[in-house]
């Protein structure tokens, strides 16, 4: 059980804290280190194919423009500390600003999370460790369908891929049922911890998204009945390249399906994240996670707060690693706008879709930014002859 006075965030998911002591020890941002894992060599599975001449799968050079950033670059910055244990005053505003940063960008960074960096460390480097597997441990995996549990890949969905991604990954469900490749043998037990710590987490954040609408803490929760959320861990890989001048496409631009996304990575950057039109490169504050709106928060508040487009570009000499813990809306749930949210006359912007069948239809398309979306928005036909002219 915790051992700490405030508030476990293990905790906010369940009301057991299955955390241990070591891992439950609450951190400030600015003692966690970098994790640093760049500079070793991990061959990629299309190495590992040993395919005598593959290309060089380089995207054109406008995928390779993005705007630089620092943390200066105007990504907004939430301290999960202050929505969970600030007083009264200092929460309201950390909620306010909540609201803002997923109006304005559907993108921010969380401090003061309470994933300890031991953690983020394990995980990371068990994962690092399954790439690293011979083919063979893995193909298994590499068989695998969207909508099974267990997938190892390279692109987005590999079948309907229309550019070429230089992207190794391993997804797994992870909630309600836990599922786990066999080997790393240590990568279950460490899965399942941060498993639980992000989602515990993520349940944290979908509470304080609810109130920053004006709606009860639990609305979004009971909306999309989250005690049976899915989830789903991601460990994602971007080999180097031998050129330093060699920028590509890791992953193309997209939403992502769920509703709240969670992403740290090594020491190398690549995720860009676009707003106000332009690609911005997310440099992440030390020991921070991102977090990216998904399609779920768009569809339920009603086009309020968007799912955001984000892409990764590698290049370089480093290997870039990203690990992502994704919450959605128990598969079941028919996900439609909260009547709440269809105030000012703008009617309803999306049809009810079951998220089993959103996410099944998202991943079986190829990336084209929105087009998941697009399936289930409704179109609004405008009555010409109440037009009153040119627009301002
Ligand atoms: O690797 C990254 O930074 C992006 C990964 C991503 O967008 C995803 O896994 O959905
Ligand atoms: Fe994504």
């Amino acid at each position: 059980m915790c051992h700490l006075a405030h508030k476990c965030l293990c905790r906010a998911g369940n009301d057991t804290c299955k955390a241990t002591a070591a891992t439950c020890t609450w951190r400030a941002p600015s003692t966690l280190g970098r994790i640093d894992m760049a500079a070793s060599r991990l061959p990629s599975h299309e190495e590992q194919l040993v395919d005598a001449d593959n290309g060089d799968g380089s995207a054109s050079p406008s995928q390779g423009a993005g705007a630089c950033g620092g943390y200066g670059s105007g990504i907004p910055v939430v301290d999960l500390g202050v929505l969970i244990n600030g007083v009264a005053e200092q929460r309201l505003r950390a909620i306010r600003d909540l609201g803002r940063a997923c109006e304005d960008w559907g993108f921010f960074m969380v401090t003061n999370h309470g994933v300890p960096e031991t953690l983020r460390e394990a995980v990371m480097d068990s994962c690092k460790e399954l790439f690293s597997l011979p083919l063979e441990e893995k193909k298994e995996y590499m068989r695998a369908k969207p909508m099974d549990p267990i997938r190892i890949g390279t692109g987005f969905y590999s079948v309907v891929d229309a550019v070429a991604c230089r992207r190794d990954y391993l997804k797994m469900f992870s909630h309600p049922d836990f599922h786990c490749p066999a080997k790393p043998a240590k990568l279950r037990e460490i899965a399942m911890e941060y498993s639980a710590c992000t989602r515990g987490l993520l349940l944290e954040l979908t509470k304080a998204i609810s109130e920053s609408l004006g709606l009860a803490g639990g609305r979004l929760s009971e909306a999309l009945n989250l005690e049976s959320c899915f989830q789903i861990l991601v460990g994602n890989h971007y080999p180097a390249s031998s050129r330093p001048d060699d920028v590509a496409l890791g992953f193309a631009a997209h939403s992502d399906h769920g509703l709240l996304t969670l992403l740290f990575q090594n020491g190398v950057d690549g995720l860009q994240v676009k707003h106000n039109g332009e690609w911005v490169l997310a440099k992440p504050i030390p020991g921070s996670f991102f977090v990216i709106a998904g399609d779920q928060l768009e569809i339920v508040t009603n086009g309020r707060y968007k799912g955001v487009l984000h892409r990764a570009m590698v290049g370089g000499e480093q290997s870039r690693m990203s690990f992502v813990s994704l919450i959605g809306p128990c598969l079941d749930a028919v996900v439609a706008p909260l009547p709440e949210m269809a105030t000012d006359g703008r009617g309803l912007e999306f049809r009810g879709i079951k998220y089993r069948d959103y996410m099944q239809m998202q991943q079986s398309k190829t990336l084209d930014e929105k087009t998941a979306l697009d399936v289930v928005r409704v179109q609004h036909h405008i009555d010409m002859s109440t037009c009153q002219g040119g627009s301002t």
